[in-house]
């Protein structure tokens, strides 16, 4: 494991107001992600998984507590700080596909990319290579997002959010929609990515999915119950995948 810490969070609370009653979803909770690992967090339905994602992410502000990336204190930006804060170094794909139906698969890729570089010709060149590099090749560029497969689409969605070079990808389910075959794909892609030493956080109910991972976060009643290491994917493993489903027995998923 890396041991460079990207981010921190120290005393995360997270609390939402439902009806007039005080739900606490994280309580207190300290963690670390390492700089290249593929960290997958998993726990029951409703645990907070997806609210740690988007706090860690600054997607969301903590009630309490704090959160550093790569040592700068993110839990106290505002909002406009903190949508800076994303577009410079976070990338994001989410179980419902993000791509503009209206603009071709090539466009919503330069969209993204021409927020942060200004060169249109470089930003171009980086796409063509990213979208082939995970097999995407000439014939999708141009067609429009509901013209492609659901993995076609979710990799594409995954170049995206890479274009920028992000220093750390945030997954909630991406496969959740997608069929065997299409999942993947997508997990090759995220699994290619990291292998390239993309950070990678990736929230997931699936076993399939989380195999992918090296490092596993079980998050259940607000903190962080259990961890394991499972070292770096090298491709289907049936022992990978009974290690990871005692674990999981272990924390009583
Ligand atoms: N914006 C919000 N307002 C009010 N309550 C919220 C909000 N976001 C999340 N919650 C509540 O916080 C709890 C945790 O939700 P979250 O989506 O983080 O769980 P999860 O572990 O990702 O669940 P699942 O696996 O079912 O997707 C839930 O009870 C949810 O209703």
């Amino acid at each position: 494991m890396n041991e460079k810490i990207i981010i921190k969070s120290e005393k995360l609370c997270k609390s939402f107001s439902n009806g007039g009653i005080q739900q606490h979803v994280l309580k207190n909770l300290d963690m670390q992600i390492y700089e290249g690992d593929f960290t997958v967090i998993m726990g029951p339905s409703g645990a907070g998984k997806s609210t740690l994602l988007y706090a860690l992410s600054g997607m969301d502000r903590p009630t309490l507590g704090t959160i550093e990336f790569s040592g700068e204190r993110i839990s106290e930006k505002n909002q406009d700080q903190l949508a800076l804060f994303r577009r410079k170094h976070c990338g994001f794909v989410f179980q419902q596909i993000y791509l503009v139906d209206g603009m071709s698969i090539m466009d919503n890729i330069l969209a993204a990319g021409l927020l942060v570089n200004k060169n249109k010709q470089q930003v171009l060149k980086q796409a063509k290579e990213m979208l082939k590099s995970v097999g995407l090749n000439e014939q999708i560029w141009h067609k429009f997002p509901t013209q492609l497969s659901g993995g076609e689409a979710q990799r594409a969605a995954l170049i995206r959010a890479m274009i920028n070079q992000p220093d750390i990808v945030f997954a909630d389910e991406p496969t959740g929609q997608l069929n065997s075959q299409s999942s993947d794909m997508v997990l090759n892609t995220l699994t290619q990515m990291n292998e390239a030493g993309q950070t990678i956080v990736m929230v997931t109910h699936d076993l399939k999915s989380a195999r992918r991972a090296n490092r596993i976060l079980y998050l259940q009643d607000g903190l962080i119950q259990g961890e394991y290491h499972l070292g770096k994917y090298q491709g289907s493993d049936e022992k990978r995948h009974e290690k990871l489903a005692a674990f999981l027995l272990e924390m009583g998923w």
